[in-house]
């Protein structure tokens, strides 16, 4: 299928172009006008009150719409879901007088003499360390050590409350979900997700949820399985292809070796991360839209585009001040105006999927989906569940929403899952081996992971657990309190007081790496999941207490009494929790079946993105495993490291690393040598900085349908 198949000649074509500028001109006159001015010029000084106009800006109408008369209607409620937070009263939006009111009232407490009510200490001092080399949440990190589980960061008028405590986070997450919304992240992510879970206001998440969690039923998930088989099959043809090239020494000077372009693409080198977000890529492609991304080698435009719009979002989510608010700077600076044809090149590929989605309509209740044979249908994808689904008439637009933000959701944060996961098995030889001693029992030969397989992995379900607690993503989740209210005292011991417009971070790597809440918080431990862990003086926390048999698919916010959220918690926990698992637990265990990792270099570092992301690649040696009967033989290197508490310990370091792994959760932070690197990820055989490529070059696989 063409991407510019929709578009191109006939009758359809242009009948269709006529119906974007009719879509176009429907747009101006919707928005509002003079107050949409006013708001944009007000939003430069009070970001979060003009939510959705930058995004309409930037996001078309959708053809599909303007053919069915439906324009920007609204959605019938559906009779199913989960969505179960309207308990009680929804606070009204945030508005430009709202958040101008309280930059003031920011301003006065921080540098005048108005008292702060609010209860929290202020880091002192320059928080330049925010903005300087070190990711985000290594600067938390090392304030969660100076001033406890809740403190304040003050920049001009913008105050940002940090939390990482278990108690307050469920009265957050779980307790009163309607007291907040995204905040700044909705800001961020608005034009590119347009009204999808993720940023949606509160009626159409509401909505929405309702109608995409039954997506991810039984059936399909059993059928997605399958599809995160073939698709990892795919990489380990590549990998093969890696693994059987010139092999780089483990001794003299990997640069040196991997010094050029032709060297390095002749060498057993890969980099890991970006060969398992190809891998997710694909996954997401096929099973959101059934939809086959191109060759990542061949520069697919849509690849292109959407990884450009992923380190958009990353960009504005790291640049304090969003310029791309002001709409006339969106045409000067050349990366918004890219940003801008990237939208509408994924965009238009989106409407065509949706278009081929809703002629072939077939209308089915819940209950019948739910049933499918997905051995014999050609499209299993999520795309088709929505538009089949009964009573569901949702707009193209709002369907391109949910399509994106699935993608964008489901794609990186698996594939950091995989890429630390595999970071932190290749410097621990007995979690490999263990690991080794599980596959090879549950998966003979090259037997395709079925879902009964991944619930019978349990001990590398507990590899991913243990890597989602120590390399959370994303590190941080954001909020804003749409009330005044108070948070009763966790282990902080005290209440904080929010005020309507308060910007509020939870902070999960710290959370996760709380000495009062983990046994040796830095080391790397998949076993501790098996054992009950308390600790009567932490306030109102429960403490750890293993699943019996270890019936769900990972340790979750109820096990641990909200001291460990991987997925989050609460009504918007993530819906691709289930499947995210299903899909790292066979790409990790085909991948560990067939090939032996190891680092080239000493250090990954981790910079920050919307996920964790190392710092120049996961460089890696693939061999063919030496002995699949004898699982342990691991290269002699190997022998003598030890739990490693970071990922960007190095490898001699890891043992006394680990033996100050007690220490508090920082330890593992002072050992980063963080370098900021934020082009750092390139689909392109290219290679970076110091000659070691930057591509997997895995290529892509024929379609699987
Ligand atoms: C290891 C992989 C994943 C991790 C660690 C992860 C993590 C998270 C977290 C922490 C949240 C909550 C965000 C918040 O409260 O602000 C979330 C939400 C979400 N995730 Fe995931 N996710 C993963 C995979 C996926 C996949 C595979 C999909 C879809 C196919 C997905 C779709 C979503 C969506 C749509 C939401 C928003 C839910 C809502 O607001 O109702 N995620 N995810």
């Amino acid at each position: 299928m063409g991407w510019m198949a929709a578009f191109c000649g006939g009758a359809v074509g242009s009948e269709r172009s006529a119906e974007w500028k009719v879509a176009a001109r429907s747009q101006r006159i919707r928005a509002p006008d003079a107050g949409a001015v006013a708001a944009r010029a007000a939003a430069v000084v009070a970001r979060g009150a003009s939510r959705g106009r930058a995004a309409r800006s930037v996001r078309k109408a959708c053809p599909v719409d303007q053919q069915n008369g439906q324009g920007e209607t609204q959605l019938p409620v559906p009779t199913t879901g989960s969505a179960d937070a309207d308990k009680g009263e929804i606070p009204p939006p945030l508005t430009t007088g709202d958040m101008a009111g309280l930059w003031w009232t920011n301003i006065q407490q921080t540098y005048g003499s108005k008292p702060s009510v609010d209860g929290a200490p202020r880091v002192e001092g320059d928080p330049s360390d925010l903005l300087g080399d070190q990711p985000f949440f290594i600067a938390l990190a090392k304030y969660f050590a100076q001033y406890g589980s809740v403190f304040k960061l003050a920049f001009g008028p913008k105050v940002f409350f940090v939390v990482s405590d278990p108690a307050m986070t469920r009265f957050i997450l779980r307790d009163n979900p309607t007291y907040y919304d995204k905040g700044v992240l909705a800001e961020i992510l608005e034009p590119i997700m347009g009204k999808g879970l993720i940023p949606a206001d509160f009626e159409t998440w509401k909505k929405r949820r309702r109608v995409i969690a039954p997506g991810f039923h039984m059936k399909w998930l059993d059928r997605m399985t399958r599809l995160f088989g073939e698709c990892t099959d795919e990489l380990l043809q590549e990998l093969d292809r890696v693994a059987s090239r010139g092999v780089v020494s483990s001794t003299g000077s990997v640069k040196q070796q991997l010094g050029s372009k032709a060297q390095a693409k002749q060498s057993n080198v890969i980099d890991m991360e970006t060969a398992f977000c190809s891998c997710s890529l694909d996954i997401i492609g096929k099973a959101v839209f059934n939809y086959e991304f191109g060759s990542v080698t061949n520069e697919s435009p849509i690849i292109k585009a959407v990884y450009r719009c992923l380190r958009e979002a990353e960009h504005r989510s790291t640049f304090l001040f969003p310029y791309w608010k002001i709409e006339f700077l969106n045409w000067v600076i050349p990366r918004q105006r890219k940003f801008r044809r990237d939208m509408k090149i994924i965009s238009d590929q989106l409407d065509e999927l949706i278009q081929l989605a809703v002629d072939s309509r077939d209308e089915s209740d819940l209950s019948a989906l739910e049933s499918r044979d997905y051995d014999v249908i050609k499209d299993p994808s999520m795309l088709r569940f929505l538009v089949d689904l009964r009573g569901e008439q949702a707009t193209c637009s709002q369907l391109r929403d949910d399509l994106i933000t699935l993608l964008t959701a489901g794609h990186e944060t698996t594939a950091a899952l995989l890429t630390w996961a595999l970071c932190e098995i290749a410097r621990n030889p007995h979690v490999l081996s263990k690991l080794r001693e599980e596959i090879d029992t549950i998966l003979p030969d090259r037997k395709m992971p079925t879902m009964s397989d991944v619930k019978a992995l349990q001990y590398t379900r507990r590899v991913l657990a243990e890597t989602l607690r120590m390399y959370p993503q994303p590190p941080v989740l954001i909020r804003r309190a749409l009330k005044d209210h108070t948070i009763p005292a966790g282990t902080s011991k005290m209440d904080l007081k929010l005020l309507r417009g308060n910007d509020l971070f939870i902070s999960l790597y710290t959370l996760h790496r709380h000495p009062d809440l983990w046994e040796n918080p830095n080391r790397f431990d998949p076993d501790r999941w098996t054992r009950e862990f308390t600790n009567p003086a932490v306030k109102d926390w429960k403490g750890y207490k293993p699943n019996p048999n270890e019936a769900s698919l990972y340790p979750n916010e109820i096990n641990s009494d909200y001291a460990f959220m991987p997925f989050g918690a609460g009504p918007r926990k993530c819906v691709g929790d289930q499947f995210a698992m299903l899909e790292a637990t066979v790409c990790l265990a085909m991948t560990l079946r067939e090939f032996d990792f190891e680092h080239v270099y000493d250090e990954v570092g981790m910079t920050t993105g919307a996920t964790i992301h190392t710092q120049n690649g996961l460089m890696m040696r693939v061999t063919r495993r030496r002995d699949r009967s004898a699982p342990d033989a691991r290269p002699a290197s190997d022998a003598t490291t030890s739990s490693s508490s970071s990922a960007s310990v190095p490898t001699s370091a890891a043992a006394s690393a680990s033996a100050s792994a007690s220490a508090s959760a920082t330890a593992g932070v002072a050992n980063v040598i963080p370098k900021k690197d934020t082009n750092r990820v390139s689909i392109l055989a290219e290679p970076i900085e110091d000659g070691r490529t930057s591509n997997s070059g895995v290529s892509r696989r024929p379609a699987v349908s």
